[in-house]
């Protein structure tokens, strides 16, 4: 079977997530700072390493057949290709930010004001639907520093933690999207038979990422609760303790339901409450 080719970011803040999402697949390869292409040895796949803005496009062409890059470079480049899997990193928000002393109530009040970005074709299309009629100045970087510099009144740029836009002197003013790494596919793959095993691969382990195996010892008497707070992928496994009365409660829960359950567990007399990583869920 002839071998796909998936584009994933050569270095930056996707990178090392997308080469560890992969080996997490159970892929294996050699990942040399110096290569821009690598072949998995156990799995019909090449790997090409490129800038980020690149990948759409190399996909849209069917150079690559895959690629992993973040939502935002993809609305931006306008690509037509196909969004195949959320992967849940790389998150961030694309926002509107205006020097922190300026006094603007609303998105309105960009009407006829500049606005510096490198993300052009997004931020004309968020306009254009709020009907607004601002100056896009496009630039590749350092967005921030616009404002104080006095190319514009605004920016729309990326914000993950804000710090970027604090140490400019920057407030964010309006969301226009949010992003996370997604995993795109040239037109027509779909049915492709390595593609669907790469899917259900990416797909165990993301399913196993935001679940956890939990193991609690708990009283017979208290089992009817206990069995009813732990509603996992199928019932739980009861083993029995040799303290006679006892048994050991296994099950699978999403991680964040767990945090919200441990004192009601705790209250129900769950008692020693392990939690574990799980590696993959094959559904
Ligand atoms: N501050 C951030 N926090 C979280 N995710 C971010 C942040 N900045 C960017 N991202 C996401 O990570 C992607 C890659 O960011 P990075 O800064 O590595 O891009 P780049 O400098 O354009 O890289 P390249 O050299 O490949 O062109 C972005 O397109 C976005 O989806
Ligand atoms: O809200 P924060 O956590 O401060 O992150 C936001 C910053 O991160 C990105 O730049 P990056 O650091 O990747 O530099 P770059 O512009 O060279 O890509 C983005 O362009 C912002 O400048
Ligand atoms: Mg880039």
């Amino acid at each position: 079977m002839k071998n796909l080719k998936i584009a994933i970011q050569k270095s930056g803040r996707l990178n090392e997530k997308s080469v560890q999402l992969l080996k997490n697949c159970g892929l294996d390869f050699e990942n040399y700072k110096s290569s821009l292409i690598t072949i998995v040895s156990n799995f019909n796949l090449e790997i090409l390493f490129l800038r980020d803005d690149d990948i759409p496009d190399y996909v849209e062409q069917g150079i690559a057949d895959l690629g992993i890059v973040g939502e935002n470079v993809i609305d931006e480049s306008l690509a037509n290709v196909d969004y195949l899997q959320r992967l849940g990193f790389g998150k961030c928000t694309l926002k509107l930010a205006v020097p922190k002393d300026t006094n603007y109530n609303d998105i309105k009040d960009l009407d006829g004001k500049s606005i510096a970005t490198s993300y052009p074709n997004i931020l004309g299309k968020f306009l254009k639907e709020k009907q607004i009629s601002a100056e896009i100045h496009p630039i590749s970087g350092s967005v921030e520093i616009a404002p104080g510099l006095g190319l514009s009144e605004a920016i729309c740029d990326i914000v993950s933690t804000g710090g970027t836009l604090k140490n400019n002197g920057l407030k964010p003013f309006a969301d226009v999207s949010t992003s996370e790494a997604i995993l795109i596919g040239r037109a027509g793959l779909a049915e492709n038979p390595i593609l669907c095993e790469l899917l259900q691969r990416i797909q165990s382990v993301l399913r196993a990422k935001e679940t956890k195996y939990v193991v609690l010892n708990v009283e017979k008497t208290n089992l009817p609760q206990i069995t009813e707070l732990l509603k996992g992928v199928k019932s739980p496994t009861i083993v029995p303790l040799a303290e006679e009365g006892w048994v050991a409660v296994h099950t699978v829960i999403p991680e964040e339901d767990f945090w919200g359950k441990i004192n009601t567990l705790k209250s129900a007399g769950a008692q020693g409450i392990v939690v574990m990583p799980i590696e993959k869920i094959i559904l």
